[in-house]
C-alpha cells in the first residue's frame, strides 16, 4: 500500500514507529542502534526505516517540521499501514529554568493555537494529550535506565521565527503555562485520538530561552543517545 508520500508497503512498518522531525536523525538511530535496518521510505527523503532492537521490530521515520508535515505522515502510518504507537523524539526550547540544554523531556500534553486540529476534524481544543499508557511506560523506563526525565507542558508552535509584535515566549509562557516550545506534537496527539491510536513525545532540550543556549545541527542530529535509548527500551515494552 503506497501512498503519495510513503513508498513502504502493507507490512513494512513494526507497530511501533520513532518519528523524530529531522531524516538524519532517523538515520542515525537506524544504523546506531537497529538490528538489520532496512530502509522502507525515501520519498522525498523521509527517511524510514525498520529493524530491530534486542530482537523486537521497531521503525523510525522522520516527520519533516511543523504539523503539516506530521499531520500528513502520522495518519497514513495509523490509518494505511497498520502503525499503532508512534513516538515522536524531538528537540525543543525551553521557556524555564528548571529545563536545560539536554535534559530529556516527557510530554504530559500539547498546547497549541495552531488550526490543525479543527481543520482535520473539528475538534476545537486548544490541549491535546499523550497516551497515558504510553507515558507510564516511559516514565517507568527512565527509572529503570536511571534517566532523569522531566515532564512538562509543551507548547506546539506553528513558527519558529517570530517578530517582536506577536508577542514573546515569556508572554506565552504565562499564558498557558508551557514550559518548552517544538512544532509538531499537538498534531501527533491529535491524529492518534481522532484514529482511536497511541502516541507519545519525547524531546531534548537543544535551545534554552532562559540562557540562549543553542546546540548545532549535528548535535541536533547524532547526538540526543539517552533519549534514543528511551524511546527504543520503551518502544519495546508497549
Ligand atoms: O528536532 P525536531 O524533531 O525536528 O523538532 C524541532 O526542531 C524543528 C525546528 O528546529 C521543529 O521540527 C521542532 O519541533
Ligand atoms: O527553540 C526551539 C528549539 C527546537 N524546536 C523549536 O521548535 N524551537
Amino acid at each position: 500500500m503506497m501512498t503519495p508520500h510513503n513508498g513502504a508497503q502493507m507490512g513494512d512498518f513494526a507497530k511501533t514507529v520513532l518519528m523524530p522531525g529531522d531524516p538524519l536523525r532517523s538515520k542515525f538511530i537506524a544504523e546506531e542502534f537497529l538490528e538489520n535496518p532496512r530502509l522502507v521510505n525515501e520519498v522525498r527523503n523521509i527517511l524510514g526505516y525498520t529493524g530491530t532492537y534486542k530482537g523486537i521490530p521497531v521503525s523510525v521515520m522522520a516527520s519533516g517540521m511543523g504539523m503539516p508535515s506530521i499531520g500528513i505522515y502520522s495518519y497514513e502510518l495509523y490509518q494505511y499501514y497498520g502503525v499503532e504507537n508512534i513516538v515522536r523524539i524531538g528537540s525543543a526550547g525551553s521557556y524555564v529554568e528548571r529545563l536545560n540544554v539536554r535534559d530529556v523531556v516527557l510530554a504530559e500534553s500539547a498546547y497549541s493555537d495552531s488550526t490543525f486540529a479543527l481543520k482535520t476534524s473539528g475538534a476545537t481544543e486548544k490541549t491535546m494529550y499523550p497516551s497515558e499508557e504510553l507515558n507510564a511506560i516511559i516514565m517507568s523506563k527512565a527509572d529503570e535506565l536511571g534517566i532523569n526525565c522531566k515532564k512538562a507542558v509543551v507548547h506546539s508552535s506553528d513558527a519558529f521565527y517570530t517578530t517582536p509584535n506577536v508577542g514573546g515566549w515569556q508572554d506565552i509562557r504565562e499564558q498557558t503555562g508551557t514550559e518548552c516550545v517544538e512544532m509538531e506534537s499537538f498534531a501527533l496527539f491529535h491524529n492518534a485520538n481522532m484514529l482511536n491510536k497511541r502516541a507519545a513525545c519525547i524531546l531534548t532540550i537543544s535551545d534554552s530561552f532562559c540562557t540562549n543556549e543553542v546546540l548545532s545541527a549535528e548535535d541536533r542530529q547524532n547526538s540526543f543517545r539517552e533519549m534514543m535509548r528511551l524511546a527504543l527500551e520503551s518502544a519495546i515494552a508497549f
